[in-house]
């Protein structure tokens, strides 16, 4: 039932394979390897300890930061190799093969050899944990009413906590001791290559404006300052060198202090993580856990439900983990303890971690699903629900997913929680259907919503889809240090292209839905370090994650929903660095023109003179995206701001030519080459009619219904 309802539920790209997973990973008769990591896959991660394997890491979740870029031994980045990137260390490098059985020559005493045991050791393991001894403390858990039971964090039963980890006791937040070694695991040094640094264009986020709107909205703070901020939280925030808020931050600090629901739309590596984690970390120090209801039934410690306060719902496997490793960092030496759980791991290490304490839980939403199935956690104590890259977690893919979490279960019900949603994109629809979710909300702007960064160089290059590769590597060749992503539409296409890269002598690697959690967590982790600093992937590498160096990404195809183009790009021009996309454009990608063209002259960017040919000529209908159309495509864009400024909640026509804020909600969609089909004709209140069926272009939304298969 688990592997089912984690593939089968519509969270497919991202849940799929968990039965590939537990039959030992890469080496699983059900796992895929493409044929360029067959031999190494058998001296790398395979044949290290199992990643989330029993022996409980005392903190650490599935991912521990070892494996995902972290700063332990492999976890770090070769600077020598990303420095290296250049035409003749690339092209020329036949030392190189992914295919072959070793480890790249670069990996010195990381991947694949020694190395790669020490590093893929649970992350407690590793840190000489009490728990690495001897599994995790069955007494653990918080159980019992008013959470007065055996989990040490809370009620002050005696013992001792794990390390790193504080207390609640006596009404009281007890903070635990400082540990050296963890807190450079967390926060790395001040020189860290694997650590994102602001960049030369970081103060520049605040002339961006910023538009909140809803009623009575608290002013903005201008610092990390107590108050309002608690103490051992700025200690935490200090920690991870923050020294100012971004501008998200600055509002969505007292927005969240003053117990309002929040829907905020921020450009791509503007800091929107720290926006929803500052305020309720903040919240949850200063007010402590929630009394825990008794638990009926008896039974033992395996029994027990988690009970978590606050949780924060995301698209991917990757962006769970890295939002995960996010809280750990500003939960330091608290009582709260973030958990994560997703799809395509051990679901036995991760009930095993909640059983140690879950205060804060990250999750896919399809194994959140499978958790609640199986009676492991009850949601009636939540306090904060954030969904993450929000419009991805409403868009028809995750919806039914979503309103099962949320409305199905046992949580608070709008108005008795807070419900925080962010995103660099919401279309106006989305916007529509979130208000299900939301009460009373503030939305907040930063910068139009769905504006691409200045930080961005964008380019758009006029590419036949047979002159591509030779294009590639063309630019490839000429691109100097930094890491490349290059995003495709297909699974298929990203391991044709990644092999072609690969007998080209380029270090390449891919990443999408078909590759097993390990191979995924591997090829991101040797992007990461710059020992593979070419990575082919598809839409599931488009949202969220936060990769330091990522100097260019190519859009080799082009995505049909121009809000997809916007978070591809997002992965480079972030935290106030510089970075550059390049797009392969040509008439194949009619579809967008007109919004790109809109998001460049917008961001102040170079338009070429084909692209404003094309859309003259292009039949595609509809106005154009900004300055408060509507949806050319009956999404009825957001313009650049909160919807409820125009009035209506959603009904109207579908999005036919000349839709504005009124349309764009309620009919079928018009769609853009067969994009979306039927089935998304649901009113504001009722959710998607469809739910699963009908989608079939690869336009836009959760690349599978139910049951479906992603594209992704
Ligand atoms: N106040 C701050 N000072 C310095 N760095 C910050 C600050 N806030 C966030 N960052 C850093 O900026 C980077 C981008 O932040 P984050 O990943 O939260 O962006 P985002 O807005 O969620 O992006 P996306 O839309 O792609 O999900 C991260 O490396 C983070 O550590």
């Amino acid at each position: 039932m688990a592997d089912q309802l984690s593939g089968g539920m519509g969270n497919l790209a991202i849940d799929s394979n968990p039965a590939a997973a537990q039959q030992g990973g890469p080496g699983g008769p059900r796992s895929y390897i493409p044929p360029h990591m067959r031999g190494k896959m058998a001296n790398g991660p395979a044949a290290g300890p199992p990643m989330n394997g029993p022996g409980g890491p005392a903190m650490g979740g599935p991912l521990p930061s070892g494996a995902m870029g972290g700063p332990q031994p492999m976890g770090g980045p070769q600077p020598g190799a990303i420095n290296g990137l250049n035409n003749s260390a690339w092209a020329g490098n036949n030392n190189f093969d992914a295919r072959g059985a070793g480890p790249p020559p670069a990996a010195g005493p990381g991947y694949g050899g020694g190395g790669f045991d020490q590093a893929s050791q649970p992350w407690g393991a590793r840190q000489g944990a009490p728990a690495a001894g001897g599994g995790f403390q069955r007494n653990a858990y918080r159980g019992g009413p008013g959470g007065g039971g055996g989990d040490m964090r809370v009620g002050g039963g005696g013992g001792s906590v794990g390390r790193g980890e504080g207390r609640w006791m006596d009404g009281k937040h007890v903070i635990g001791a400082a540990d050296p070694r963890m807190e450079r695991d967390l926060f790395g040094t001040p020189d860290d290559p694997s650590k994102q640094h602001t960049g030369i264009n970081f103060e520049k986020y605040d002339d961006i404006p910023v538009t909140p709107s809803g009623h009575d909205v608290p002013d903005p703070v201008l610092t990390f300052s107590h108050p309002p901020l608690d103490p051992h939280l700025l200690t935490n925030i200090e920690l991870a060198r923050y020294k100012v808020p971004t501008p998200v931050q600055k509002y969505s600090i007292p927005i969240v202090i003053n117990g309002r629901d929040l829907m905020a739309c921020a450009q791509t590596g503007s800091g929107k993580t720290g926006g929803f984690l500052f305020p309720i970390l903040h919240q949850s120090f200063v007010q402590g856990p929630s009394p825990v209801p008794a638990q009926g039934g008896g039974g033992g410690y395996r029994q027990r439900k988690a009970y978590p306060t606050a949780l924060i719902l995301a698209p991917t496997r990757e962006l769970v983990s890295q939002i995960y490793e996010e809280s750990r960092k500003f939960a330091y030496r608290s009582w709260v303890r973030p958990c994560v759980v997703y799809g395509g791991a051990d679901i036995g290490s991760q009930l095993r971690q909640m059983e140690r304490g879950c205060d804060l839980l990250v999750a896919t939403p399809g194994r959140l699903v499978d958790l609640i199935e199986r009676g492991r956690i009850s949601l009636c104590n939540i306090k904060y629900l954030i969904l993450d890259e929000a419009d991805r977690m409403l868009d028809m893919g995750f919806e039914p997913q979503i309103r099962r979490i949320v409305q199905g279960e046992d949580m608070p019900t709008t108005g008795s929680r807070q419900t925080l949603m962010f995103s660099a994109t919401f279309p106006r629809d989305i916007q529509v259907l979130a208000q299900d979710f939301l009460s009373d909300y503030v939305f907040l702007s930063v910068g139009r919503v769905g504006s691409t960064s200045e930080n961005i160089t964008q380019k758009v290059e006029y590419v036949e889809d047979v002159d591509k590769r030779s294009v590639l590597l063309d630019i490839l060749h000429t691109h100097g240090a930094g890491l490349t992503l290059i995003f495709v539409e297909t699974k298929r296409m990203a391991d044709s292209l990644s092999d072609f890269l690969i007998n080209q002598n380029f270090p390449a690697t891919s990443i999408h839905g078909d590759r097993t959690q390990r191979e995924r967590e591997r090829a991101l982790e040797l992007f990461r370090n710059g020992k593979c600093p070419i990575l082919v992937a598809t839409a599931v590498a488009a949202r969220g994650l936060d990769i330091p160096n990522v100097t260019h990404v190519v859009n080799y195809d082009l995505p049909t929903d121009v809000d997809d183009y916007v978070h591809r790009i997002g992965r480079t021009g972030r935290a106030g660095n510089t970075g550059v996309a390049t797009a392969f454009f040509n008439r194949g990608n009619r579809g967008i023109v007109r919004e790109l063209l809109d998001l460049l002259k917008e961001a102040n960017q170079e338009v070429p003179g084909f692209l404003e040919a094309i859309a003259r000529e292009s039949s595609f209908g509809g106005p154009s995206r900004g300055r408060g159309g509507g949806g050319g495509r009956g999404r009825g864009r957001g313009g650049n701001t909160d919807f409820r400024k125009y009035g209506g909640s959603g009904g109207g026509g579908g999005g036919g030519a000349g839709g504005g804020f009124g349309g764009g909600f309620g009919g079928p969609q018009q769609g853009s080459g067969g994009g979306f089909g039927g089935g998304y004709a649901a009113p504001p209140s009722g959710g998607f009619g469809g739910g699963g069926g009908g989608f079939g272009g690869g336009g836009y939304g959760n690349p599978g219904g139910a049951g479906g298969q992603s594209w992704w």
